[in-house]
């Protein structure tokens, strides 16, 4: 009893992970484990693409190709992606439904991310979510191949963890404050 709420409390984001990564199989059975989020109407709008190797520096090609920078702020764009070896590209699959407006319906695709985050934090490996000022450009988009409907949360960095780049720990946020009792 009890697992979750540890779970939930030890999760820090890692800006600095490296070049271990969860292997296609053991990502595939924490997004399993993440497709049990509450889904209204069971659409499953979502879905996640694994971006290793070159697929990372297509995708620093397409941020460059959406900012237009040149010179050192392309390269400086570029290598964004290259910041960890699994990106884990999150994707909101909205489609039109009379009872389920798109805003569920990305609330669902967001719940998988944070869903993810945790269990790959919890099973050891460094995860940070990032997204960016280009992340929903056409370019970007092509680039991970989305269809009509289809629209970038961001990505899940994912890498090793190393002692030296431990997160520091969080300031956090009241809940007192956040928080209101209705009669
Ligand atoms: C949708 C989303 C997008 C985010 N994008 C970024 C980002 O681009 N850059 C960044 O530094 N943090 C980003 N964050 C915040 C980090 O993932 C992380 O939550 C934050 O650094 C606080 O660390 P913590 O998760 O350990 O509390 C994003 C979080 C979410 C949910």
């Amino acid at each position: 009893m009890g697992a979750a709420r540890d779970a939930v409390l030890a999760r820090r984001s890692w800006p600095k992970v490296t070049d271990a990564a969860p292997t296609d199989a053991e990502l595939l059975d924490l997004v399993q484990a993440a497709s049990t989020v509450a889904d209204h109407a069971a659409l499953a709008p979502w879905r996640v693409i694994a971006l290793r190797g070159d697929a990372r520096v297509r995708l620093g090609e397409a941020l460059v190709e959406a900012s237009g920078s040149e010179g050192s702020a392309a390269e400086k764009l570029a290598g964004k992606p290259l910041r960890a070896p699994l990106l884990i590209a999150l994707v909101a699959a909205v489609r039109p439904h009379p009872k389920v407006p798109a805003w569920e319906q990305e609330a669902c695709a967001a719940g998988v991310g944070h869903t993810l985050a945790l269990l790959l934090d919890d099973a050891g490996w460094g995860v940070m979510w990032r997204t960016g000022p280009f992340t929903r450009h056409p370019a970007v988009a092509r680039m991970h191949g989305l269809g009509d409907g289809e629209h970038l949360l961001g990505w899940l960095y994912v890498g090793g963890r190393s002692a030296a780049d431990r997160p520091q720990r969080r300031i956090g946020t009241r809940a007192a404050d956040r928080f209101t009792a209705l009669d």
